[in-house]
């Protein structure tokens, strides 16, 4: 009915005014965190992580005063359309899977996850986070594992682990083209200015930025929040351009590097894939689109090289 599709409004996390779609009774009221058109439904966990996703988030009026639920479902709305309008992908199973968040995950949880069926965001402690779903990076390099996953699933440890980890991190920075940082909207909310991680300059938070520098161990499933730093300075240089270990790359911009990447997530990664294949798969994936000769896989090679992938 009419009210399947009504326009919702609320204050995000970092109290700017948001608008998104909400479904209402036809009475009117209540309304609900449910967009139909492209079913995002926003639940609250209750600071809860047993019975998910919790309670769909409801108001009785078309304005919503829940900001970390009003940020998990316009940023997933945000998502959502960047996948579909860019690359033809209809949610993240390319199937228009339901996608279901929870936000109040937990007490103060300082993360944010994909569980393999839903999306859950922790509230923070305040102090190192506030609530995780206020950062459209973050939300969308959460989804990203979730295409990732229906895609070239890549394997959550080692090598293969640190490109699912980098390949979220470049997708949350095109979709948060504002920067090249993550998570800067959310990270520690007294001190400004800092972010969890930078893919222009990866070891300004402590990642390598050089295959040689690379974690070897087995903490973090081998690293994978770390040596995404390596392949994170690739997409940068491809996308920036930039002079690296004494190799320059001449930037193709933001827009052709993220084609690049979703191709070979799509077409030719594979799970067990390492940082070699990832170079020849991105190579691959630029000759396909723009051609053998072309700057754009030559930038692809450079940043590679660059790198110390070869
Ligand atoms: O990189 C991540 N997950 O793989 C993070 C860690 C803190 C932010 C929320 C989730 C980013
Ligand atoms: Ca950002
Ligand atoms: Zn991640």
């Amino acid at each position: 009915n009419a009210l399947q599709h009504v326009t919702g409004h609320g204050k995000g996390v970092l109290g700017d005014d948001k608008n998104f779609d909400v479904r209402c009774e036809t009475s009117g009221s209540p309304c609900y965190l449910d967009d139909v058109n492209r079913k995002i439904q926003t639940y609250d966990a209750e600071k809860q992580d047993q019975n998910l996703p919790g309670k769909l988030i409801k108001s009785s009026s078309t304005t919503f005063n829940e900001p970390a639920g009003v940020d998990a479902h316009t940023y997933a709305e945000k998502t959502f359309d960047f996948y579909k309008k860019k690359f033809g992908r209809n949610s993240f199973d390319d199937k228009g899977g339901k996608l279901i968040s929870s936000v109040h995950v937990g007490d103060k949880w300082n993360n944010a996850a994909w569980d393999g069926k839903q999306m859950l965001y922790g509230d923070g402690d305040g102090k190192v986070f506030t609530m995780l779903s206020g950062s459209l990076d973050v939300v969308a390099h959460e989804l990203t594992h979730a295409v990732t996953e229906n895609t070239a699933n890549l394997q959550y440890w080692g090598e293969s682990g640190a490109l699912n980890e980098s390949i979220s991190d470049i997708m949350g920075a095109t979709i948060d083209s504002k920067n090249w940082l993550l998570g800067e909207d959310i990270y520690t909310p007294d001190k400004s200015g800092d972010a969890l991680r930078s893919l222009a300059d990866p070891p300004k938070y402590k990642q390598p930025d050089h295959y040689k520098d690379r974690y070897i161990g087995f903490q973090d499933n081998g690293g994978v929040h770390t040596n995404s730093g390596i392949n994170n300075k690739a997409a940068y240089l491809i996308a920036a351009g930039g002079t690296h270990h004494q190799v320059k790359v001449q930037g193709i911009g933001r827009d052709k590097m993220s084609a690049i990447y979703y191709r070979a997530l799509t077409l030719y990664l594979t799970p067990n894939a390492d940082f070699a294949e990832m170079r020849k798969a991105a190579i691959e994936s630029a000759t396909d689109l723009y051609g053998a000769n072309s700057a754009e896989v030559t930038a692809v090679k450079k940043a590679y090289d660059s790198i110390g992938v070869n």
